[in-house]
């Protein structure tokens, strides 16, 4: 088999995801299992609740890494790579730690762990491995035999992630009235995080106002913004916003607000908007309410022409790039020289989370990381 294929020291890929909930009896005891211990308001929890329940119930994000794991293992079986992908949640069914009990029962000693989340923060990144930290001191605590658990890096640079959305950007583009496309504008979007969490996002020296957490948010819009230039020969302007902020209303998170940034463009004479949720790997909740349904309302409300743009989703593209990665990933613990693969300023991100990077307000252990308790 070619050096290429070779995933040694690694025996398997660990989809980590937030997990949502499959029906109404879920709900509630998912907005439970999210919100223990981070001081969201009942208010805003019963608001969300809502959301969900205008979905029957249903969350898409199970939907969406299950089509995700189809899409890896076919790109696996279709290069010879031979590594397993299982899928653990941080918030539901299948949870983390049951997965993890199950990795070790089939024998994994060496584990490379895939979040759905791009980027560095908190949310993103440390609290995954907080929950790592948890699973595995439950193992020990049943006295297993602990496996070997590495992150791999942030991928919003990674050309199979930007390139799927450069695609949905041109498309939504494409669908809008032909009248308006040209002065279209296009609202990058990502999640809302209090300000303190994204001004210390990403490791020690990238933090400072808005952190990695924005910087590399802004990394990506521009690479897209200026390849939608290059593709259709039309300088779209373009903004990073936020949505789906939760938290008490005396403590800021990142602004403006996608609703309110609509309001004030349209206000501005701006013809039409594409929103393009670049923060989120699929098409989730948070796109299909926050976007899709309270954004879409507010647009329609201005009469403001707006598309929302696809996420990466399944895409073989992004599936592609999974599988860079974990080879590049490997070669590195293997000791090989690898030229990391990443468009934009930013470079290739770190491959170990360094000790600091995106601190919690509590701290507790996290594995995977230069500061994790397990070997
Ligand atoms: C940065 C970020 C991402 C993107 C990176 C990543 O993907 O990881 C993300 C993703 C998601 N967030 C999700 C759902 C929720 N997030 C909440 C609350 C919060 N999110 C936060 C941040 C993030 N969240 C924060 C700072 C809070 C406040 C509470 C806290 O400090 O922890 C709440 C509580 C209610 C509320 O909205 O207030 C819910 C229900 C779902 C599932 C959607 C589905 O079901 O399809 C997904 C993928
Ligand atoms: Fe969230």
């Amino acid at each position: 088999m070619p050096d290429a294929l070779d995933a040694t020291p690694y025996d398997a890929l660990l989809l980590l995801s937030f997990g949502g909930p499959e029906g109404p009896e879920d709900v509630v005891p998912f907005l439970e299992n999210v919100t223990r211990g981070r001081g969201i308001p009942k208010e805003r929890l019963k608001e969300v609740g809502q959301h969900y329940f205008l979905f029957d119930g249903v969350s898409p994000i199970n939907g969406q890494n299950r089509a995700l794991i189809e899409a890896l293992r076919e790109d696996f079986a279709g290069h010879g790579l031979d590594l397993p992908v299982y899928w653990g949640n941080r918030n539901w069914a299948p949870y983390l730690t049951d997965t993890l009990r199950r990795m070790v029962a089939d024998g994994r000693r060496r584990v490379l762990v895939l979040a759905t989340s791009a980027y560095a923060s908190y949310s993103g990144c440390r609290q995954y491995r907080e929950n790592l930290a948890d699973a595995l001191a439950t193992l020990q605590g049943e006295g297993l035999d602990l496996p070997k658990i590495d992150k791999l890096r942030h991928y919003f640079n990674h050309p199979g992630f930007v390139e799927p959305m450069i695609d949905g950007v041109l498309r939504s583009l494409a669908d809008l009235p032909e009248d308006v496309r040209d002065g279209a504008h296009i609202a990058f979007t990502t999640h809302s995080i209090p300000t303190a969490a994204a001004d210390t996002s990403g490791p020690v020296e990238a933090h400072g106002e808005g952190g990695a957490y924005v910087e590399q948010h802004l990394d990506v819009a521009r690479l897209i913004a200026d390849a939608v230039r290059e593709r259709t020969g039309v300088d779209h302007p373009w903004r990073l916003v936020y949505q789906s902020r939760s938290g008490a209303p005396h403590i800021p998170w990142l602004e403006p607000d996608i609703c309110d940034h609509l309001e004030e463009r349209h206000a501005a004479g701006v013809p039409a908007v594409v929103m393009a949720p670049i923060g989120f790997v699929s098409d989730h909740m948070e796109v299909l309410y926050d976007l899709d349904t309270e954004a879409r309302a507010k647009a329609e409300e201005l009469g403001l022409p707006v598309r929302r743009s696809a996420t990466v989703g399944a895409d073989p593209r992004f599936a592609a790039a999974v599988r860079e990665l974990v080879l590049e990933r490997a070669a590195t613990e293997r000791g090989q020289a690898v030229t990391p693969c990443a468009l934009g300023a930013l470079g290739a991100s770190h491959d170990v989370c360094p000790v600091g990077c995106c601190p919690s307000r509590a701290p507790r252990p996290a594995a995977a990381g230069a500061d994790s308790p397990y070997a």
